[in-house]
């Protein structure tokens, strides 16, 4: 478990201290898939580089599985290192060493493996990423989605119980994207690592992330399981956010429902009530017709949800809004 009590972080420039992390309070457990969602600037990589000190925090305690890191001298910070792995959006592999001995790397440095040890783990860490055929390669040779699949591996290379993802997919094509994604969701699964992914795209929080916090100018603005803040975002920052993964523009969406006439409202549905269908006999039962604005049916990690825009009028819109209540049905009155 990763713990912040009141970490806060600022940068020295030209003498002023800059805040680059208000003081923030915030629990990740283990074996989650944890995302910080947030515009260029807004703190990520300072809250990430602090998870694994490559930053000090100028206030505040981090604690991880219960230790002060820290008040870790440089040796326990060396070992503690080594139980947190990295993946970056430029992938960072060495060049000049072939796709094998990048992920050996790691293993060498720490200085307390052996060759065999060396040899045996590359082995199983290149079957797990798919890239036994493509171990003598140098990095030049791959495509993008590879050089990522190489950086998990070496990330992975010293067994950490901990993978910080910065912008992993940010360099990638959607499909790439796509299946290094779902590479990182099966590691979690089979490794129970707890994984810490920084993104600006809701899109890859709602594929893979439990949780996420949400952050704007240096500050954690809305934290909670995806599926709450992704399907019922608070803070203007989260909306904007999600309103971008669904491709709308805010401004269009107004003008469209200013044409629209009656009661308006937002429907979600969640899990197995995604299927069901309910409109057309809430329609009889209410006397209530409706039209449709937008719809969309789609995955928050494995568990499907749907979201209606309607316009509904004449007959009884109580009777409508309470059998849709009644079936599991999230409602929203927009207007
Ligand atoms: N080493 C540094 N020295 C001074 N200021 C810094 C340093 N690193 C980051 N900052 C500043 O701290 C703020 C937060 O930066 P940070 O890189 O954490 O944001 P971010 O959300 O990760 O942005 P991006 O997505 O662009 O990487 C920014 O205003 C940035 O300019």
């Amino acid at each position: 478990m990763i713990v912040f009590n009141q970490v806060q972080k600022s940068y020295q420039v030209g003498g002023r201290a800059i805040p680059a992390l208000y003081p923030t309070d915030m629990t990740i457990e283990t074996g989650e898939v944890f995302g910080i969602v947030g515009h260029s600037g807004a703190g990520k990589s300072t809250l990430v580089r602090l998870i694994n000190l490559l930053e000090p925090p100028t206030g505040g305690d981090i604690l991880i599985d219960n230790e002060n890191i820290t008040r870790y001298s440089a040796s326990e910070l060396r070992a503690f290192r080594r139980k947190v792995g990295m993946i970056f959006q430029h992938f960072n592999l060495l060049s000049s060493k072939t796709v094998s001995d990048n992920i050996a790397f790691p293993m060498k440095l720490a200085g307390i493996y052996s060759k065999a040890e060396i040899r045996n783990r590359v082995q199983e860490l290149l079957a797990r990423v798919s890239l036994t055929d493509q171990a003598d390669k140098y990095p030049s040779q791959l495509s993008g989605g590879q050089k990522q699949r190489v950086g998990i591996a070496r990330a992975l290379a010293c067994r950490p119980t901990i993978l910080l993802c910065d912008e992993a997919t940010s360099a990638l094509d959607p499909q790439t994207t796509q299946s290094v994604l779902r590479l990182l969701a099966e590691i979690n699964k089979e490794l129970g690592l707890t994984i810490v992914l920084i993104t600006h795209e809701m899109d890859v929080v709602r594929r893979v992330c439990d949780r996420v916090a949400v952050m704007d100018g240096g500050r954690v603005v809305e934290m909670g399981a995806v599926s709450d803040v992704f399907l019922h975002p608070k803070h203007p920052t989260t909306r904007d956010f999600v309103l971008e993964s669904e491709s709308v523009d805010s401004q269009e969406r107004q003008e469209d429902l200013q044409k629209a006439k009656g009661r308006i409202l937002r429907l979600t549905f969640k899990g197995e009530s995604t299927y069901q269908p309910l409109l057309g006999s809430v329609a009889r039962a209410s006397g209530v017709d409706f039209s449709i604005l937008s719809g969309r049916i789609d995955h928050i990690k494995d568990t499907p949800y749907g979201q209606l825009t309607l316009s509904l009028v004449g007959g009884d819109l109580e009777v409508a809004m309470s059998a849709l209540e009644a079936a599991d049905v999230h409602v929203e009155v927009v207007r």
